[in-house]
């Protein structure tokens, strides 16, 4: 079944253009989707329009099956069947963590009540903190009380609002696989919204993104990272190398500045021959300039060094952007040497003139 089925919803708010148009998104019951964008897509204001706290001007949203936004259907937030899960915790500062997370289950009696918010508690990770007060938490530990709260009743839809912003980064990738095992071990459906490209491709099943308004692309996030539908995806999901680049009508190779380049999937058969190649700076190698395999050789300009790998950037005739290459294991460049590249694996093509917003890359799946 699904568990979240949003169509072609549009928004705006008042006499202001499109916030959200004609957006589409499904997330299949049990599964938690990313919805991933750069800041004032509209991400938050789909998550309002999911929750019920702002009427969308058109569009269709069910939650379990069930029709809670729609033509003649406008379910107040209270009867959807939401959980959220918010930027900080919203806690509230006068109860305690289990009278926190036992506020939602006003139906069931004081006994039963008890005992869910234990469960939810443990399940978080925070089994014996029940008694304590909020403000005796770390943040970390507040944002864990408010999954067990948003858990706790069960809900069809769980929605988590950038919930990691207000950390540190170290604590963000522990919480962040913590919540995501808590939420598989719930059973919930989820759809976590996030500027953070990392988070989305690290804590989610499947990842929708969204620019001004709109899906577009959607799929898992090595689907996204592989196959990205367009240059300006590529380089908001994970860091790309943009290369200006010739491929005719079928083509399995693209001549660029860093000489011929094998496509992953052959040329489509459209438009001009003029396009641009994708490459992720883990496909690029620094060799030797005088090795006869380098298909380019280029002066390093800047070397960012991270521990666990480095990105060095290297300029290259006719670019007026360096390209980047992550190198892994002992440095041997330095800023002005002379260096040699190689390109592994296959490149992705993206002609000029077509538009794409339909998901897909364009190509025809054939391998080149
Ligand atoms: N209450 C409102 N009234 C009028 N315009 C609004 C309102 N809320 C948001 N907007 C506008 O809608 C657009 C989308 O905003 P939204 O907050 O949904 O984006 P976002 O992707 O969540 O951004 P961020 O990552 O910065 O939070 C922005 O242009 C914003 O200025």
């Amino acid at each position: 079944m699904t568990g979240l089925r949003v169509t072609s919803l549009t928004t705006s708010y008042g006499r202001g253009g499109r916030v959200l148009d004609d957006l589409g998104l499904t997330v299949p019951e049990g599964e938690l989707a990313a919805v991933l964008g750069p800041s004032g897509c509209g991400k938050t204001t789909l998550l309002r329009v999911i929750a019920g706290f702002v009427r969308p001007d058109a569009g269709e949203i069910s939650i379990g099956g069930r029709t809670v936004c729609g033509p003649g259907v406008q379910l107040p937030p209270e009867r959807r069947g939401i959980g959220i899960m918010a930027q900080e915790g919203a806690l509230f500062p006068h109860l305690s963590v289990v009278r926190n997370v036992a506020f939602g289950l006003r139906p069931l009696d004081r006994g039963e009540r008890r005992a869910r918010a234990d469960e939810m508690l443990e399940l978080v990770g925070l089994g014996g903190y029940g008694d304590r007060m909020p403000h005796e938490l770390s943040g970390g530990q507040q944002q864990r009380v408010a999954l067990a709260r948003a858990l706790a009743p069960r809900p069809a839809l769980v929605l988590l609002d950038e919930p990691f912003n207000a950390l540190d980064s170290g604590l963000r990738s522990g919480l962040r696989s913590d919540v995501r095992s808590a939420l598989r071990a719930a059973g919930a459906t989820a759809l976590l919204v996030t500027h953070d490209q990392e988070e989305a491709l690290s804590a989610a099943d499947r990842v929708a993104v969204i620019r001004a308004g709109r899906v577009v692309q959607s799929g898992t996030p090595q689907e996204l990272y592989e196959r990205p539908a367009d240059p300006w995806v590529a380089s908001f999901v994970g860091a790309a190398v943009l290369l200006p680049a010739v491929a005719g009508p079928g083509a399995a190779h693209a001549t660029t500045a860093l000489g011929r380049i094998p496509l992953a999937r052959r040329a489509d058969s459209g438009g001009g021959a003029d396009g641009t190649v994708v490459l992720r700076p883990e496909q690029l190698r620094l060799t030797d300039p005088s090795d006869a395999a380098a298909s380019a050789s280029g002066q390093v300009t800047e070397v960012r060094y991270h521990g666990h790998d480095a990105l060095v950037l290297v300029g290259l005739p006719g670019l007026d952007q360096p390209v980047t290459v992550r190198t892994a294991g002992p440095l041997a460049v330095r800023p002005g040497d002379t260096t040699g590249l190689l390109v592994t694996g296959g490149a992705g093509f993206h002609r000029d003139s077509t538009d794409r917003t339909d998901g897909t890359d364009g190509t025809d799946g054939t391998d080149g």
